[in-house]
């Protein structure tokens, strides 16, 4: 739309009010999915201690004694931190369920007949802990499934291609999340920074359930002990 379209063009120009828009979307759209994303993270890696373990391995051998934020080469190298935030989106996906509506008569993939005008809803949530479609361990938080060694060289892993009609926290087709490569950089920025300084511990009998509503969150947030590590 915008390179091709007239919406918010006036004399070949963007106008403020288009540009006000995009901002304001890119905003929405992005802030909330981010810190219940990261809720769920913190929440999941605080009662897996051999996850956390394997983050801080893998934090320490990319980035060393440096403190800083990493670059873009060292969000790269982190694949398992990748893998854990997958796990994450499929088992908390911050948009829990979605809503498509057709225009004609059509047959969806799975080979069920529509009618026009027909509004179809689909459960993100339960789709990604789906048995048939995530295994006999579908409710397990396994970083790992996400996760395997190059082809080229047996010492590398890489960060596995799912594709979004399976993985679908980011929905997938025309309308796919424009976000998506921006929410993995900042989601990994602050979890290895928090994750190398800081100890997160939930504190005892908080509960923790989820909200079902537009943005999945905690129903009560999370509470946590927070220390420094060592
Ligand atoms: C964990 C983080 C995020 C999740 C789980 C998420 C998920 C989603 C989902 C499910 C949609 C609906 C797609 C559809 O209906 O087909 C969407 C749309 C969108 N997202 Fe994200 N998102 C995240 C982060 C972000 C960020 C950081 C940005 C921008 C900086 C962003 C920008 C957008 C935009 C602009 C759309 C609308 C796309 C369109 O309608 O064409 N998202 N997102």
């Amino acid at each position: 739309m915008i390179f091709s379209g007239e919406a918010g063009i006036d004399q070949g120009k963007l106008t403020d009010g288009f540009l006000r828009d995009v901002v304001f979307n890119l905003l929405v759209a992005g802030r909330d999915t981010i810190a219940a994303a990261l809720s769920w993270f913190f929440w999941l890696v605080a009662k897996n201690p051999n996850v956390e373990e394997k983050i801080l391995k893998e934090l320490a051998q990319v980035m060393g004694k440096d403190t800083s934020f990493p670059t873009t080469d060292e969000l790269n190298k982190m694949v398992y931190l990748h893998g854990a935030m997958c796990e994450t989106l499929r088992l908390y996906p911050s948009v829990p369920y979605e809503h498509k509506q057709s225009i004609e008569p059509d047959v969806l993939p799975s080979g069920h007949a529509i009618n026009g005008n027909t509004r179809i809803l689909l459960s993100i949530y339960s789709m990604g802990r789906m048995e048939e479609i995530w295994g006999s361990d579908c409710t397990d938080f396994k970083p790992e499934r996400w996760i395997s060694t190059s082809s080229t060289d047996e010492k590398k892993m890489v960060v596995n291609h799912v594709p979004a009609y399976k993985f679908a926290a980011f929905m997938a087709g025309p309308r796919t999340c424009l976000g998506r490569k921006i929410a993995f950089v900042q989601m990994k920025v602050v979890a290895s920074c928090v994750l190398r300084r800081f100890k997160i511990e939930v504190v005892d009998g908080h509960p923790v359930v989820p909200e079902p509503s537009i943005l999945m969150f905690m129903k009560y947030g999370l509470k946590v002990r927070v220390s420094n590590r060592a």
